[in-house]
């Protein structure tokens, strides 16, 4: 099915508006409503609706409706999205995975989930993260295990794609839990998960690339970050990483090749960074880190 995103530029103070009324009419039709920040020093933001492409003109109507009490000049734009392979999507999604202490499943198998399984029911979708991915096994399976060990304050799941990681961070810890990714589109289908597996008002969200970005600031230090990107970009904000953890906080880092292990362990050294434990799964590897 082809897709559109209708969308309005304006203030972040706006956009914030916009996000809420958006959210309020359409989102339990249905529709992914988020923001994301375009330009910084001007304080532009963009407030999006995905929907699909047959839909666009009746939408345009009512987001125009919806929108004019608080912002009634903001023009509304449409941006064409490429297709996405939803066969391979879904099959992606066919079987429940156990991962750790926790049960992914989609919802048509809800009748597969035993007393006592810790669950996070996922839809195969447009973000990445069903369970079925060694890194996603491998950060849910450390979660579990650090949950464990002592209590965390404040999280952050940097990369959430389907906000897999983010639920069952919330599932396991009374903690505050900022989820945030370089999509907005990945954005707004995890805030959908999260609702859908009861701890929406548990997690924050953002659109942003790497630490680029104001809503670290105001949320961190973090005492666990968790992030599952890849390896080479993981190398790269190292620094920024180490920055936002707080004093004898804790790293989950996955997307890493095992024989890319080497490189990204000492990207983190660096940093004074330790290694605590190696999870291996289908290639990759998970790392868990200290200071
Ligand atoms: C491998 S998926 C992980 C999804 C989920 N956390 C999981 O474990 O299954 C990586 C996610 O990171 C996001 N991402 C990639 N580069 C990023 C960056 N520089 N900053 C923030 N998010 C990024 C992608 O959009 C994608 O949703």
């Amino acid at each position: 099915m082809k897709q559109i995103r209708l969308f309005i530029t304006a203030s972040q103070a706006e956009c914030a508006t916009a996000l809420e009324l958006l959210s309020e009419r359409f989102e339990d039709a249905g529709y992914p409503i988020a923001t994301m920040e375009v330009d910084e020093a001007n304080d532009r933001w963009e407030a999006s609706l995905y929907a699909p492409t047959a839909e666009q003109e009746a939408l345009v109507r009512s987001i125009q409706d919806c929108l004019k009490p608080a912002i009634p000049d903001a023009p509304i734009e449409t941006e064409h999205l490429p297709d996405i392979d939803w066969v391979a999507h879904a099959l992606e999604g066919l079987q429940p995975v156990r991962a750790g202490r926790f049960l992914v499943h989609g919802s048509h198998d809800r009748d597969k989930v035993r007393p006592g399984d810790l669950c996070i029911e996922i839809d195969a979708g447009r973000a990445f993260g069903t369970g079925h991915h060694g890194t996603t096994e491998g950060c849910l399976e450390m979660i579990g295990a650090v949950a464990r060990q002592r209590r965390f304050r404040h999280v952050l799941d940097l990369g959430t794609g389907s906000g897999v990681l983010a639920i069952g961070l919330a599932k396991l810890m009374p903690a505050s839990i900022l989820a945030t990714d370089i999509d907005p589109v990945a954005i707004a289908v995890a805030r959908q998960n999260a609702r859908k597996n009861g701890c929406g008002s548990r997690i924050g969200w953002a659109t942003a690339a790497g630490f680029h970005s104001g809503i670290f600031a105001r949320h961190g230090p973090f005492d666990l970050i968790v992030a599952n990107i890849l390896a080479r970009p993981l190398m790269g904000m190292a620094p920024s990483l180490s920055r936002n953890l707080a004093a004898g906080g804790q790293v989950i880092l996955s997307g890493i090749l095992s024989e890319q292990r080497r490189k990204v362990l000492a990207a983190y050294n660096v940093q004074g960074l330790y290694h605590r434990k190696t999870l291996w799964r289908d290639g990759w590897v998970t790392l868990h880190l200290g200071r």
